[in-house]
């Protein structure tokens, strides 16, 4: 019947899709040794060193998710020029997309992970980049107004890829999302579903942001979510 028809169509959008955004990564983890992963995104070759001692030392499948978004909607959401954040950037994959599609990017994290994103950053913008992307810790809700003062925030895009998971931050989280974000910000988040307590969190980020769903992968259990604050002035 129709239903079913049109479910077996977008299960195939969707394994079409993945399967594109999977071909970006060119070292086979699984089967080599190599200390890096490499991607290929907006014409570039990125290769990524993981640590594979802690959580954000391996580049995660939202992140891919989020960076072949940037790249192929690069016209609605133009990056050139513009203000970006990333939270909870782990090995910094996103971060660079963004660079290398112009932004002014400040890439952020916990401090054990600042090295490591910090090199990653480094090795993949120098001389490609039109603003050399900053790296910065941000814990979420810690010293926020200390360090991202409201008054001096003015970020056009807030990127974050699977930074809601079984962590015991989550109401720091949204209140880092709420900090940084201004009535005309655009929050992107490329979200992985694993267990129940995740779709409580979307359902407390709704109470502060308008949220819509921009794609969705159902063989990864990702979705793609665009956000603006709740209640603005018309923007
Ligand atoms: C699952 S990893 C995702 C990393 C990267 N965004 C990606 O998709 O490949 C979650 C990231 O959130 C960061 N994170 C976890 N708790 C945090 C906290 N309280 N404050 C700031 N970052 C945190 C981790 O260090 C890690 O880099």
């Amino acid at each position: 019947d129709a239903h079913t028809t049109h479910k077996t169509r977008k299960d195939h959008a969707d394994k079409q899709v993945v399967t594109e955004i999977m071909a970006r990564c060119f070292i086979p983890t699984l089967i080599t040794n190599v200390p890096w992963e490499g991607f290929r995104f907006v014409g570039h070759e990125i290769r990524i060193a993981e640590a594979t001692d802690c959580y954000g030392a391996v580049v995660w499948p939202s992140a891919l998710v989020l960076c072949y978004f940037l790249e192929t909607n690069a016209k609605e959401y133009n990056l050139f020029d513009k203000n970006v954040i990333e939270i909870g950037a782990g090995t910094g994959l996103v971060s660079i997309v963004a660079s290398l599609l112009g932004a002014y990017v400040t890439a952020t994290d916990l401090p054990e992970l600042l090295g490591n994103l910090q090199y990653n950053i480094s090795h993949n913008t120098k001389m490609k980049c039109k603003h050399l992307p900053q790296v910065k810790e941000l814990s979420w809700g810690v010293a926020l107004e200390k360090n991202f003062p409201r008054s001096s925030n003015n970020f056009d895009y807030i990127l974050a890829a699977d930074v809601v998971y079984a962590h015991p931050f989550l109401e720091e989280l949204l209140v880092t999302f709420d900090h940084l974000c201004k009535e005309t910000t655009i929050i992107l988040w490329a979200m992985k579903f694993r267990l129940e307590k995740e779709n409580k969190f979307v359902d407390r980020f709704k109470e502060l942001f308008d949220l819509e769903e921009l794609s969705s992968f159902p063989s990864l259990d990702i979705k793609l979510y665009k956000a603006m604050k709740k209640n603005r002035r018309s923007a």
